[in-house]
């Protein structure tokens, strides 16, 4: 998929959201559970429930792996299930990966190809031939972490280089920039740090960022927005937990929607005030 087509996207469903498919079997509604694939029954019904106000999906691969087989094959047919039913929607697999080339290459494939996702989360540590595997294949996107949604992210992504006076994370997309393009990177900025998002749009203005921490880490959409939003919104805020178990009855679905429609109304809302709608 490219940046235009999911501008397009955003502009017919007024919408930069995506649902995060964090699915944990001990949370799902117990009906559900003497179901063949209980994880996939889950997710397909909060597909259905979310798909008109959702640009995107992103699948945490840990909720999945911590399955073993099983949890791959829920994992392939829930994506399998948006390709066949909602074709325009942009699919993220969530693997955070980082690794020397010839095993990048490996989850690059397994991803992209086995997997068929639109786009991977990767660390950018290892440096530029860890990340180059992924940034071969076309029509796909790498997903840079910048500024991470956590307590902890200071303990490295802030640190100060005294020669260039860059912090980790300006160096991280100041130096991955030229590895790919914004055609095919974006950068991971939790929205629990707004503050950051300034810095990461001096730097890279035109790339999509993937900001999760709405919702259940309490980040304010509005003032990601602020900062973060560019002349092709260049934003896709996520929200897993916040929408998923909104209410984990058997009216799970009602009370997904009612969140996911909220979030949809903002952002509805900060579009127009961008003037993009
Ligand atoms: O790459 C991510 O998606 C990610 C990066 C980050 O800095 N913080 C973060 O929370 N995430 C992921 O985004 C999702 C957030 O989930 P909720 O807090 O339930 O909305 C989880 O799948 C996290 O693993």
């Amino acid at each position: 998929m490219t940046a235009q087509e999911l501008f397009e996207q955003i502009k017919k469903k007024r919408s930069f959201l995506c649902v995060g498919l964090d699915t944990e079997l001990t949370k799902i509604p117990e009906h559900l559970l003497s179901k063949e694939d209980p994880m996939f029954e889950f997710n397909k019904k909060i597909i259905e429930a979310t798909h008109d106000l959702a640009i995107a999906y992103k699948l945490n691969l840990a909720f999945y792996e911590v399955h073993g087989a099983s949890g791959w094959i829920s994992l392939m047919n829930t994506v399998k299930y948006i390709r066949k039913y909602h074709p325009e929607i942009f699919i993220i697999a969530d693997a955070k990966r980082g690794d020397i080339a010839n095993t990048a290459r490996m989850y690059a494939k397994a991803y992209f190809r086995s997997l068929n996702c639109d786009a991977v989360t990767v660390s950018p540590y290892l440096g530029q031939d860890s990340v180059m595997p992924y940034l071969e294949y076309d029509n796909k996107w790498t997903i840079l972490l910048a500024i991470t949604s956590n307590e902890s992210f200071k303990d490295f992504q802030t640190i100060e280089n005294k020669d260039t006076g860059n912090k980790v994370f300006e160096e991280v997309v100041l130096k991955s920039m030229h590895w790919g393009s914004d055609a095919n990177m974006m950068y991971v900025v939790g929205a629990t740090h707004p503050e950051y998002f300034a810095a990461v749009r001096k730097h890279a203005p035109n790339h999509f960022l993937l900001v999760p921490g709405v919702g259940q880490q309490g980040g304010s959409l509005q003032k990601v927005a602020e900062s973060g939003m560019t002349d092709n919104c260049g934003l896709i805020v996520n929200s897993s937990r916040g929408i998923i178990y909104a209410d984990i009855s058997g009216n799970f679905t009602v009370e997904a929607r009612k969140r996911a429609f909220t979030l949809q109304q903002e952002m509805e809302i900060l579009l127009k005030q961008k003037g993009l709608i």
